[in-house]
């Protein structure tokens, strides 16, 4: 199936070392899972972890979710071990931590053959090499790395994330240009709703696919940030009933809440009816 035609709104990191979250996200209304095995893994838990996510991954039960490894990059101890591993799980891509170019996704799929990749992008020579990393042939998806690109970029937190828009902006164009997906970046401070809701609708309105998460209690936050409204959806329904209706009287442009809609608008509204449709099936 095209991995373009699944939401991706709600994308959770779980630690691959925690069974009870392991178990927990069989139940939660996410649309991706990252089973983690680098930054939320102690190194005393790395070679552990890799054992238990294998089990969980076998006993299954994730549904419909689209499942996810992070492993550990392939210049630490674990990478290689890790990167063998997943490629034979029962999982849907493998997420390599700060791809700073596409020779790194060829080293790993050396190593993982023709199963799809991610790529945490989190690296200052990451977004410089944006567009050739997302037109890797083996590449499904980008997710923004903002911690590490925040510490790499040496800036300070803003709500606004005005220091990070320039990496944001880029991988945003590599991505779209390629047609792949992409996902932001998480927002740390997971107990507070109100600071992921605007830290969601920004990443929406920038044209991310979804958000990354910590926490369960961020699920519902992103769920509905990312799917189109009702209103987009009527609106959508009522742009492209009026262009039938003047197509069918020879005209090339209607007008709907007074504004005009061409057939660029149609594909847009197009793209949101699928996409709501799309949301459907998976929570059904
Ligand atoms: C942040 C946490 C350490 C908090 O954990 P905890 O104190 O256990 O939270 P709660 O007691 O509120 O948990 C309630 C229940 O929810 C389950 N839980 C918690 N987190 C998750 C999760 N991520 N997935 C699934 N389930 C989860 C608990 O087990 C409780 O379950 P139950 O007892 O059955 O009710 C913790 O949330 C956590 O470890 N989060 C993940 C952190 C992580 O993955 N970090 C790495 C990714 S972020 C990153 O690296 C980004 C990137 O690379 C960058 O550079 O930016
Ligand atoms: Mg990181």
């Amino acid at each position: 199936m095209d991995p373009r035609a699944r939401p991706y709104r709600s994308v959770l990191y779980i630690p691959g070392s925690k069974l009870r979250a392991l178990d927990k996200a069989r139940s939660l209304r996410v649309d991706a899972i990252i089973f983690d095995l680098e930054d939320a893994v102690s190194a005393e838990e790395k070679v552990n972890a890799r054992q238990t996510l294998e089990e969980a991954l076998r006993e299954n039960g994730y549904g419909a979710r689209i499942k996810i490894v992070r492993i550990n990059g392939l210049d630490t101890e674990w990478g290689h071990a890790d990167a063998a591993a997943a490629a034979k799980m029962d999982c849907d891509a493998i997420l390599l931590p700060k791809v700073s170019s596409p020779v790194d996704l060829d080293a790993l799929a050396a190593i993982t053959g023709d199963k799809p990749l991610w790529a945490m992008m989190e690296t200052p020579r990451g977004m410089l090499n944006a567009a050739a990393i997302a037109a890797h042939p083996l590449l499904q998806g980008m997710v923004m790395g903002t911690n590490d690109l925040a510490k790499e970029l040496q800036t300070r937190f803003r709500p606004d994330r005005l220091p990070l828009m320039a990496g944001l902006g880029q991988c945003l164009l590599a991505a779209k240009a390629e047609g792949i997906i992409i996902v932001d970046g998480v927002y740390n401070a997971f107990k507070d709703a109100e600071g992921l809701e605007a830290e969601c609708g920004q990443g929406r309105d920038m044209g991310f696919d979804g958000k990354t998460l910590i926490h369960p209690a961020q699920v519902d936050v992103a769920n509905s940030a990312f799917a189109p409204s009702e209103d987009e959806i009527d609106l959508a329904r009522r742009q492209i009933a009026a262009f039938d209706a003047a197509e069918a009287e020879g005209q090339g442009v209607a007008v709907v809440d007074g504004k005009i809609v061409e057939n660029l608008h149609v594909a847009t509204a197009r793209e949101i009816l699928a996409k709501a449709d799309a949301i459907a099936a998976v929570s059904a």
